[in-house]
């Protein structure tokens, strides 16, 4: 490997190591961009004497703060919140907000460097953040979010505004959430502005922001297949998860002539052999949202369909799989499996849901594979689009927003085949996505000197 930062690969990632003590999410997240990049600045001498990669993997800041909110049975409940704003060089920092109680700090800083190439990739103006709270909305009345929400605002208000930070929801935030947020916001600053997106439509929100996420990671699937004269007539899909990106990125797959087999929760998954049809999906997003129900219970539901507990869906035999859920959920062995059982593509809707392993197994099977920085992008590109029509105080036509959608996620595509055509027909998206985002960011920061 080439130097960088006039140090070498494995001292450059024994100094991340060494500066995140315990932080092996988002070590993880530098190892898999800094893969890529080292080769690319090997020959770059203004990248190295800047130290641009160093100054990229420290966010410029994190704020941690506590959250104090009284249950239904009058106890008073702590818990920790966080917004890591990791880099605005080209942007507002822009990203969502996560209530799990898998949440850390390490966590939100792979997310906010996630996002930091992610937002670059879309091509609109937006740098990078995330933040979020070890918060468990599972079991919790809706007055008990509402509660948790406003007590998180009053302290993340001071920290956010419409040109300064831009959050929005991520897993356990959805658009009740964002609203309760949204309210308390306006409540305490008195002003009506773009501050949180994936607002409601009533309320300054745009139209298929909803569905983006889901409907962006299925658009770059077929942008990946066409490349290689295919489309998603009659594959078979394995998609994991059944939130938000799950359950959007099921219906654009039937929509474009696709079967889906598997959904899955933290429970386990379902498989159901008929396919999962736009009927069933719509039971799914009613029961998991409004019903607050399991997937399990989707067997009960549909006849023919099985449930496997406590297990991950990469065993069922598929043309292509949608990782949706979580970090960290597809591993080596799955990818091995997926591989061996005739997976060609993979697109992540989720966050980094494959570990190094599983995307070294993807690269070296020369699978096409393309990394949640690219796939899942067209959420915050549709944010982009409502943080635009916010400032212009109007709502663009659903019918212009696809379109809009659909562009952006086939430029993303493009800039992948930019910096990530291997040459006899092999598209490492990866490095793609990695050195296209790095780029973009970068170049702005040597603009703006040392800062
Ligand atoms: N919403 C968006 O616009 C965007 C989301 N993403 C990413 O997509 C992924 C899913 O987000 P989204 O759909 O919005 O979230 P939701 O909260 O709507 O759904 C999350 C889904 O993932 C499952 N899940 C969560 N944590 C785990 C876990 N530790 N193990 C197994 N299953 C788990 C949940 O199961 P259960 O119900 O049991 O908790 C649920 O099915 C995340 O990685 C997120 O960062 C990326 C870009 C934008
Ligand atoms: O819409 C947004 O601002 C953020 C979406 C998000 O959190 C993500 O892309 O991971």
């Amino acid at each position: 490997m080439a130097v960088s930062d006039h140090v070498d690969f494995p001292t450059f990632m024994e100094g991340v190591k060494k500066r995140n003590p315990g932080q092996d999410e988002f070590v993880q997240a530098v190892q898999e961009v800094a893969e890529d990049i080292f080769d690319f600045i090997a020959d770059k001498e203004e990248y190295h004497a800047q130290q641009i990669l160093r100054r990229i993997a420290e966010p410029d800041r994190v704020v941690s703060f506590r959250v104090c909110w009284e249950d239904d049975a009058g106890n008073i409940r702590v818990q920790r919140g966080w917004r890591v704003q990791n880099n605005n060089a080209i942007g507002p920092y822009k990203g969502g907000i996560r209530f799990h109680p898998s949440v850390t700090e390490s966590v939100l800083k792979f997310l906010a460097f996630e996002q930091t190439f992610k937002n670059a990739l879309t091509g609109l103006p937006m740098g990078g953040g995330k933040g979020g709270s070890n918060f468990n909305p599972k079991g919790k009345s809706v007055r008990e979010i509402m509660r948790f929400c406003q007590s998180f605002m009053t302290e993340l208000y001071r920290h956010i505004g419409a040109d300064v930070d831009v959050p929005a929801g991520d897993i356990g935030v959805g658009g009740r959430e964002i609203g309760f947020m949204f309210g308390q916001y306006k409540r305490i600053t008195n002003e009506f502005t773009g501050v949180l997106t994936g607002k409601g439509l009533e309320w300054g929100g745009s139209l298929i922001r909803t569905e983006a996420t889901g409907y962006g990671a299925v658009y770059f699937l077929a942008n990946m297949l066409a490349a290689k004269g295919q489309d998603l007539t009659g594959k078979t899909a394995v998609i994991s998860g059944s939130g938000n990106v799950a359950t959007h990125a099921a219906e654009k797959i039937v929509q474009l002539g696709g079967k889906v087999l598997t959904l899955s929760d933290s429970g386990g998954f379902i498989h159901d052999p008929d396919g999962i049809t736009q009927e069933k999906i719509d039971w799914v997003k009613a029961h998991k949202t409004h019903r607050r129900g399991r997937i399990e219970d989707y067997c009960d539901e549909f006849k023919g369909a099985s449930f496997t507990a406590g297990k991950t869906p990469w065993g069922v035999p598929c043309d292509v799989a949608l990782p949706c859920a979580t970090q960290n959920e597809l591993l080596g062995e799955d990818a091995r499996t997926l591989v061996a059982n005739g997976c060609i593509a993979v697109s992540e809707g989720a966050n980094m849901p494959t570990n190094l392993e599983g995307v070294h197994h993807f690269k070296h099977a020369k699978i096409m594979f393309a990394p949640g920085k690219a796939a899942n992008a067209g959420g915050v590109a549709v944010s982009g689009l409502e943080m635009s029509q916010n400032s212009e105080r109007r709502s663009w036509k659903e019918e212009e927003l696809q379109q809009m959608l659909k562009d952006i996620m086939a430029g993303i595509h493009k800039s992948c085949l930019t910096y990530g055509d291997q040459g006899g027909g092999y598209i490492d998206y990866v490095k793609g996505a990695n050195i296209a985002g790095f780029k973009k960011v970068a170049d702005a920061m040597l603009a703006f000197g040392v800062v």
